[in-house]
């Protein structure tokens, strides 16, 4: 028999057995009230989601920056955290550290850091947590904007979010200017995050069916000071205007603008200042090395060859001030076949080359881009070593994105400045002020290349060279012309001839403004005839005039991006949405030249050139009247004449009192063109009168000035802003013509018409009349018949009696009579003459057959009746 436990004594060991199987049955018991648990626990997938959220929320405000080193210390998504892993972002930046935190927390934001720090990822993280935490659906719409102000900064942030948020589910896009604007309206309503330039945002909201930002949630400005300055103020403001004020606004730079103004404009909400690097000693990063060094103009190109020859083996970019510039100079570097490749970035080109040269340049690994402006924000070229600036840059702000082209994220480089004498003072004093530590280096003589011969040559053999040649000398001269900063940027102490002759041109071709300064090199003052004291204008501009043209030509072009222009592009900001800086620098020449009545094909003009016996010679310019890829900059001379009387809102009359008190004035300057003559009436506003008449109908005709009919209403609407779009006004001509066609062959029927029913009537007259008169002579023939059996002629008075006899007034009359008369009977005389016979009764009733044919009297109607009347009465 078996012995249980319970059978067994107090002391005795327990039952394996029995025990075993009553921890089965608990542990059996825990578990299905676990899965009861579990069971009753279990939440649909929204749910957890939005619980995770909520916890996250909720760690927002215990973020302490100072235990931060990596992302994953942030309370961020999954989604986002295995973006930045996979991308291999892990340690944060000082930038990103700061910020991320605030924005998280729903604060508006302005970040400023060093170039290369890392600032896009410190606003693209919290746009991604922006939507996640509220669980954003393409259905939501527009979620968050981030504009950029060029094309290519658009594009490498796009790149960038691509790569971080690929485990999002929300829909991104790239809306820059140079596209199809038809291929992006029909996908824009169904992105969540839109990465843009001004220009072509813009475009969009005034032209895309349905495209609106009311849900937007996020508004961040990359480089926000240059989106917030003048050069896109107008397209920003109308932009803004667009937005709900309720959103979070997150602005970043290297160079933050802390214009209150700029700020009002956004109406942010006690926004956070982060200024990483506020107190650091220098406001480049530590790992660039930054040095200048001060040459003559006309030994830049030769510097840069020489640069270039002796740094065959790394990754350099050169900014120059202008395309024309890039444009020539790129050429040239080419055939002069440095020994490493050469590629040109700049605003002039196709959108496709630009993007081809930017991932051109990102692959190679020595290789030298020439470039403009458009490159000195925000680009991210891996491994640059050298940047090298060319023409001195516009401001210290511009010196440091340029110079932040190298040295990025850790790594080292060198920038070098080339400087005239004349720029050094002013520029090394900004740049030290900005904390930007430059050290002057010296050339070595000894390994300078002179290039100058080379380009000679290749001039005499290259036309188009040479013309592109000329175009960037003009505008090199034009852009030092329009630098604000007149303290650093002096055109007259630029030695003119040298540099043409630098650049391989025997002769500088002629730039009015600066023919003109050398005429009035004083400034005097002049009083105007209500006794005022006015300054003349000098060949410098002031700050103020500067940025009144630039707002001018901005405004023009922001009203051009709406049209859409442009121009490709632009962008518009244009037509594609040409806010970016290239679409600037392209729109402003264009519309210069419109604002200014400036036509293409000027005539060619002989004109001295500026200084130099040699340089006296006559240059023909016509030259500057064509360009492949640009507008021509020909008219960048006549620009600079008309630009000092208009563009800046001369007022005529100062000009007149000017003209009389400076004689000495060439009467080519005061020569008037029509079309200035047509710009000032425009100017004015004048109305020209009108003719209006009232038809019976009471109906109103204008007369005067004749009121063109047209078959097309609303022309000018239907054309791009950015300018006369030509396929469509190809296509209205048309119209026009066939209307134009239509109407005449209306007005031709018409009067055929009108004359055939003048012809019927005048027939129908006729044939009564003539009736009439056949009756009539009838009844004569009767008549004679009754008294002769024939109708002899004879039997008619003598001509000759009857003139004497007759009237003197009838005179007429009778000679009529007896033409048509005489003939009758000159006809019947033959005839008998030669039959020699006397008519018979047959013959009679022929003769009266034959005379009640109608006479061909040549008279009228009228006239035949009146003759015949006459004969009756005078036979009686
Ligand atoms: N946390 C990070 N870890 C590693 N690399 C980073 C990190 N953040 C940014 N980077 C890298 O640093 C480089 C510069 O970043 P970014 O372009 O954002 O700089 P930036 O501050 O916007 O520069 P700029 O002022 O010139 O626009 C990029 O190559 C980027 O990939």
């Amino acid at each position: 028999m078996g012995k249980t436990s319970a059978s067994q004594g107090p002391g005795a060991p327990p039952d394996p057995v029995r025990s075993f199987n009553r921890w089965k049955k608990k542990y059996s018991h825990k578990q299905s009230q676990k899965k009861q648990l579990r069971k009753q626990l279990k939440k649909p997938e929204w749910q957890v989601e939005r619980e995770v959220i909520s916890r996250l929320m909720q760690s927002y405000e215990k973020i302490n920056v100072n235990e931060i080193t990596r992302f994953s210390d942030f309370p961020l998504s999954k989604k986002t955290l295995k973006g930045l892993q996979e991308a291999q972002y892990r340690l944060v930046t000082e930038i990103q550290k700061q910020t991320i935190g605030l924005a998280l927390q729903g604060k508006d934001v302005l970040g400023a850091a060093k170039t290369g720090s890392g600032k896009t990822l410190a606003f693209l993280v919290p746009v991604l947590e922006g939507l996640y935490r509220l669980q954003w659906t393409s259905t939501d719409g527009l979620g968050v904007l981030i504009i950029s102000p060029t094309r290519e900064l658009a594009y490498q942030t796009f790149e960038v979010l691509r790569k971080v948020g690929k485990n999002h589910d929300f829909s991104a896009g790239l809306i820059i200017g140079g596209k199809d604007l038809k291929h992006e309206a029909e996908r824009i309503n169904n992105i969540n995050i839109l990465v843009c330039t001004p220009g072509r945002l813009l475009q969009h909201m005034d032209e895309t069916i349905c495209f609106h930002a009311t849900n937007l949630q996020m508004l961040v400005l990359d480089e926000a000071d240059r989106i917030l300055d003048m050069g896109f103020a107008d397209t920003m403001n109308a932009i803004i205007e667009n937005l709900p004020k309720k959103r979070q606004t997150l602005l970043f730079s290297a160079t933050q603008t802390k214009s209150v103004k700029d700020l009002a404009r956004l109406s942010l909400k006690n926004p956070e200042y982060v200024w990483v690097h506020e107190k650091a000693k220098y406001s480049t990063p530590a790992t660039l090395e930054q040095n200048y060094i001060v040459c003559e103009l006309q030994q830049k190109i030769s510097v840069l060859y020489s640069f270039l020859r002796s740094h065959l083996k790394k990754k350099s970019i050169v900014f120059f001030s202008s395309c024309k510039e890039v444009q020539y100079l790129y050429r040239v570097f080419c055939r002069l076949r440095p020994g490493i490749s050469v590629l040109a970035l700049h605003g002039r080109q196709q959108q496709m080359r630009r993007m081809e040269v930017y991932n051109e340049f990102v692959r190679k690994r020595d290789a030298v881009l020439f470039a403009t402006d458009l490159a000195a924000r925000g680009l991210d070229f891996p491994a640059v070593n050298w940047v090298l600036q060319f023409d001195c840059p516009e401001d210290a702000n511009t010196y440091i994105h340029r110079a932040g082209r190298t040295a990025r994220y850790k790594e080292d480089g060198k920038a070098l400045l080339i400087l005239l004498p004349s720029e050094e003072k002013g520029m090394v004093h900004q740049l030290l002020q900005k904390k930007v530590p430059v050290k002057e280096i010296k050339i070595n003589p000894e390994k300078l290349i002179d290039i100058q011969k080379k380009l000679e040559s290749f001039l005499a053999q290259d036309q188009d060279l040479k013309e592109r040649a000329q175009r960037c000398f003009v505008s090199y001269i034009r852009s030092v012309y329009l630098m604000k900063d007149k303290e650093i940027f002096d055109v007259s102490k630029l030695p003119i001839p040298e540099y043409a002759v630098s650049l391989g041109l025997a002769v500088a071709p002629r730039v009015r403004f600066l023919q003109r300064m050398q005429k009035q090199p004083n400034k005097k003052l002049v009083v105007s005839q209500d006794n005022k004291v006015i300054e003349p204008r000098t060949v410098s501009l002031t700050n103020d005039e500067v940025e009144e043209f630039r707002a001018y030509f901005n405004e023009k072009m922001s009203i051009l991006q709406k049209g859409g222009k442009i121009p490709e592009g632009t962008e518009y900001r244009l037509a594609s949405g040409i806010s970016d800086e290239e679409e600037e620098e392209k729109e402003c020449e264009e519309e210069m030249e419109e604002k200014l009545g400036k036509t293409k094909g000027s005539q060619p003009q002989s004109v001295p050139s500026n200084k130099g016996s040699q340089k006296n010679k006559e240059v023909p310019v016509q030259f500057l009247d064509r360009d492949d890829d640009e507008e021509d900059d020909g008219l960048n001379a006549d620009f600079f004449k008309v630009k000092r009387h208009n563009v800046f809102g001369l007022d005529l009359k100062e000009n007149k009192t000017l003209q009389k008190k400076e004689p000495s004035k060439s009467s080519v300057e005061k020569k008037v063109t029509k079309v200035a003559e047509a710009k000032k009436v425009m100017k004015r506003n004048f109305k020209v009168n009108k003719k209006i008449t009232f038809t019976d109908e009471g109906e109103l005709v204008q007369q005067w000035p004749q009121v063109q009919k047209s078959v097309s209403k609303d022309t000018e609407e239907e054309d791009d802003a950015g300018g006369i779009n030509l396929d469509k006004a190809k296509e209205r001509l048309r119209e026009e013509d066939k209307f134009d066609k239509e109407e005449y062959r209306k007005k031709i029927k018409a009067k055929h018409r009108e004359k055939r029913l003048k012809e019927r009537e005048a027939r129908r007259e006729a044939s009564k009349k003539q009736a009439k008169a056949k009756d009539e002579e009838e009844a004569f023939l009767d008549w004679s018949s009754d008294d002769t059996d024939v109708f002899d002629p004879s039997t008619l008075p003598d001509p000759d009696k009857y003139r004497s006899s007759e009237d003197s007034v009838n005179e007429d009359m009778e000679n009529k009579i007896s033409d048509t008369k005489k003939n009758q009977a000159l006809r019947k005389r033959n005839n008998s003459e030669v039959e020699d016979v006397r008519p018979t009764s047959h013959d009679r009733k022929k003769i009266k057959w034959e005379t009640s044919e109608p006479l061909d009297t040549g008279l009228s109607l009228a006239e035949d009746e009146e003759l015949v009347l006459h004969l009756l009465k005078s036979q009686s």
